[in-house]
Order: structure tokens, then sequence, then C-alpha cells
């Protein structure tokens, strides 16, 4: 054991050097989490921060790691759940490991950079349909991250714009500086590992429903299911595909926005 860190008076994470006997045993019992993101986002960072509680001192380009560590709760009795981050590269030549890697995962931090509105596009154009396309019907988490917001003088890519993609999405959105508060890791993690215990994707389905039951009136009813919709930690596929696929949801979408004065899509 290296480290003891206390977590947000829900959990001790003790970083655990795991040996080789242990190594199937923990792969198979543990919570599967992923760091995705365009090279420099901070991906190794959050790590860091979540670990350590703060950056590390240099960027060292990072290939694949992954860390393990226990989270100990205390909730009139103790229970133990094995975790592991799995930090992953930005740079191109590694995308189509990574890409199968995805699969493998449970919950998604999907990173970008305010200042760096390519690695925003990243997110919207590669990275969430690598996770789509990786996952196929299996129910994931995943959190929207904007990263470096002390850069404020060189903001590329707005508050809103994160907001509504994550909205888009159906998932949370924080925007937070690593850097200035690493204190945000863990408020992050935390969130995205107790959606996993609560395993809160059963929420889509019923959405999914209510919009069918809702296709042709109530608008004011579709409109309640988005803004549940935005607090959804997690995100069942299928959901997505169906509601992707559905000829007249694009339709419908306009006019929810249109009555709505609403700049976001459902899906
Ligand atoms: N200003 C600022 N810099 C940050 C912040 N978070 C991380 N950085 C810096 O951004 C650089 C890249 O951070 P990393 O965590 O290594 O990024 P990464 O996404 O793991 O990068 P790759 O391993 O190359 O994919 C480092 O120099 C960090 O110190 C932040 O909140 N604000």
């Amino acid at each position: 054991m290296n480290s003891i860190v206390q977590f947000e008076n829900i959990y001790n994470i003790q970083s655990h050097k795991i040996q080789e006997n242990e190594e199937n045993e923990i792969e198979a019992n543990s919570i599967k989490l992923m760091l995705l993101g365009k090279e420099t986002v901070g991906k190794t960072s959050f790590k860091s921060c979540l670990l350590e509680g703060k950056i590390p001192e240099d960027h060292l380009q990072t290939f694949i790691d992954a860390y393990y560590f226990d989270l100990r709760e205390y909730n009139g009795k103790e229970s133990i759940e094995h975790v592991r981050i799995q930090d992953s590269a930005g740079q191109e030549e590694f995308q189509s490991i990574i890409e199968q890697m995805i699969f493998y995962n449970d919950g998604f931090f999907i990173l970008y950079s305010i200042d760096d509105y390519d690695s925003f596009q990243q997110v919207q154009n590669q990275i969430w349909k690598k996770i789509l396309v990786s996952k196929q019907d299996q129910n994931f988490f995943a959190v929207l991250i904007g990263n470096k917001k002390d850069l404020e003088e060189d903001r590329k890519v707005s508050f809103m714009e994160g907001q509504n993609l994550a909205n888009k999405f159906g998932i949370p959105f924080h925007e937070i500086t690593l850097k200035n508060d690493p204190k945000s890791a863990k408020v992050i993690f935390n969130q995205l590992v107790l959606s996993i215990k609560k395993q809160e994707y059963q929420y889509p389905k019923y959405i999914q429903q209510h919009i069918t039951e809702s296709n042709t009136s109530n608008i004011s009813s579709i409109s309640q299911t988005r803004s549940k919709m935005n607090s959804i930690h997690s995100i069942d596929p299928k959901f997505q595909k169906q509601t992707l696929q559905n000829d007249n949801y694009e339709k419908r979408n306009q006019e929810i926005k249109k009555e709505n004065n609403c700049c976001c899509n459902i899906f």
C-alpha cells in the first residue's frame, strides 16, 4: 500500500500496488474507468490529482497506463471496492488501440481543454462516436470535463458550448482547473462511481419510453423529460441509437427547441 487519501468524507482511496497473483482477480472485480481526450488536455493530471492531490510537475506523454486502488466506504459497515483507472494516449497513432480498450471499461472521463477548440471538436466528432460504436448495446457511464479554466484569457470554448454538448449526450458536465483546484477531480470521480454503484442507467430507458409515448402531442412533458435528462449520469447506448435512427425525431426536436427557445438537442 502506498498512500491513503481522505476522500470527500465518504471514501478513502488507497493506492494499491497489485501483486502478480492478484492481477486477474482484481481485473475481474473492479470498477473500470477510463480517461479519454486529446493530448495535453489533462488526463494524467486528473489521475494525479485523484491519487496524489496535485498535478505533476512535468508533462510526460502517456501511452497506456492503468492504476489500481481501493475505495473504502464507511457507511455503518466497511465495504471495499476495487477501481482501475486507465490513462490513455491522446496522440492520433494510438487511437485504434484505445478504441479496442474502450469496450472493457464501465465509465469514462471525457476531457477537453477550454483553450483548445480542436480538443473540444475531437470529443464531438471522434471520442463520443468511438464510445458508442465500441460499447454497442452495453450500458456505460460518462462525464464531460472542460479543463484549464484558469486560462480564461485564452478561452476558445465557451461554458455554454460545453454544457450544450453534455446535454446532447445526456451526461453531466463540469468546467474545472486541475491546476488551481485539484480537489475537483475527486468530486467528479465520486459522482461517477456513485452512479455506477447505483446503476443510474435505468433512467434513459424510462425517457425512451416516455418520448415514444409523447411523440404526437404533449411537448411540455418532453421538455420536462429533457430537464431530467440533464441530470443523467449514464447512457444507455441502445436508447441513443434508437432515437438517432428515428426519422421523425429530428423534426420533433426542432419543434421542441422552437417552443422552448432552446439551443440544445436531446439527441
Ligand atoms: N494551466 C493549466 N494547465 C494544466 C491544467 N491541468 C493540466 N495542465 C497542464 O497541461 C499539461 C498536460 O497535462 P497532462 O495531464 O500530461 O495531459 P494528458 O492529457 O495526460 O497528455 P497526454 O499524455 O500527452 O495525452 C501539463 O503541463 C499540465 O501541467 C490546468 O487545469 N490548467
